[in-house]
């Protein structure tokens, strides 16, 4: 796997910047894979992240780069922060920015993807309805679910963006959505849902749960990426100091020179 950051390879370790005052913020992930690989991408950039309160601390620190603050959130605070301009850099699923806004993309610079947290947003029904294979055969159940069984159909998601625009795509307004915190998988054969939206990779809790993509079913590929807000206070001393930052990551990305 590779978790590097850099594209020119590691380099010298960082002296201590030359900028003082001012401050960005490099928001990681606090907690599951993400934060672990994150981390382990930074050290193999020679910019080790570390975290001196401890796991459940939410500031740390980067050697040498003491203009920057790293603040530990929640993947989907990160994509939120990013988009809004209070996260200067950070790293999250390229799934959240979409989800997070719909010009969420827009307001960002995807610098590049970190080989990890590689997963797809599908769509899933269960194994047990042989004839729904596409977007269209759930167009067709959707709009005579209703007349049939008494009620919507529900989709069971915590992608509520992404389910809505990827629906209306193919004409599928008749369901209600059933918002889910976790263990979405679940929700069909509980009975709180009949069909679901979330995040794959193996795909082994789709079949542990009896559940199918559909063949045209996945919403997007998402990955670890590192990201810069196009929407923070770009003032001359934070561009130096972005600058900075990326310079120890071999160099400033193009997507980010239009920012400078
Ligand atoms: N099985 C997986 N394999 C690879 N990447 C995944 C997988 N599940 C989730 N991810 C990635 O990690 C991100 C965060 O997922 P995770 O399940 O840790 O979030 P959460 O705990 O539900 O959300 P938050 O961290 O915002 O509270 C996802 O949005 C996706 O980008
Ligand atoms: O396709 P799979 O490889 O089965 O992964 C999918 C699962 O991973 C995520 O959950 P979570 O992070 O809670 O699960 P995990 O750590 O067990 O993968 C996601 O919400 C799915 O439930």
């Amino acid at each position: 796997m590779n978790t590097s950051l850099t594209t020119l390879g590691n380099g010298p370790m960082p002296g201590p910047s030359p900028i003082a005052g001012g401050g960005l913020v490099l928001a990681v992930p606090s907690k599951g894979r993400l934060e672990e690989l994150t981390r382990k991408a930074f050290t193999n950039a020679r910019m080790a992240i570390a975290r001196p309160g401890g796991a459940r601390a939410y500031i740390g620190a980067i050697k040498g780069q003491p203009h920057v603050t790293v603040r530990f959130y929640p993947a989907g605070e990160i994509a939120r922060g990013l988009i809004h301009g209070s996260v200067d850099i950070g790293v999250t699923g390229t799934d959240l920015i979409h989800e997070a806004a719909e010009n969420g993309p827009e307001n960002v610079v995807f610098v590049r993807g970190l080989g990890f947290g590689e997963a797809d947003v599908v769509v899933a029904v269960p194994d047990s309805w042989i004839d729904v294979t596409h977007m269209a055969d759930l167009a067709d159940v959707a709009s005579d679910f209703r007349a049939r069984h008494g009620r919507w159909l529900r989709v069971a998601t915590k992608y509520v963006n992404l389910t809505r625009r990827f629906f209306a795509e193919y004409g599928i307004a008749e369901y209600r959505i059933v918002e889910s915190a976790g263990a979405t998988e679940a929700a069909p054969a509980a009975g709180s849902a009949d069909l679901i939206v979330d995040i794959t990779s193996t795909g082994s809790t789709l079949s542990a749960n009896a559940l199918r993509v559909l063949d045209d079913g996945v919403i997007l590929k998402s990955e670890a990426n590192l990201i810069v807000s196009r929407t923070a206070d770009w003032t001359p001393l934070r561009k130096a100091q972005l600058e900075a930052f990326f310079s120890v990551l071999g160099g400033v990305p193009a997507g980010i020179s239009t920012l400078l």
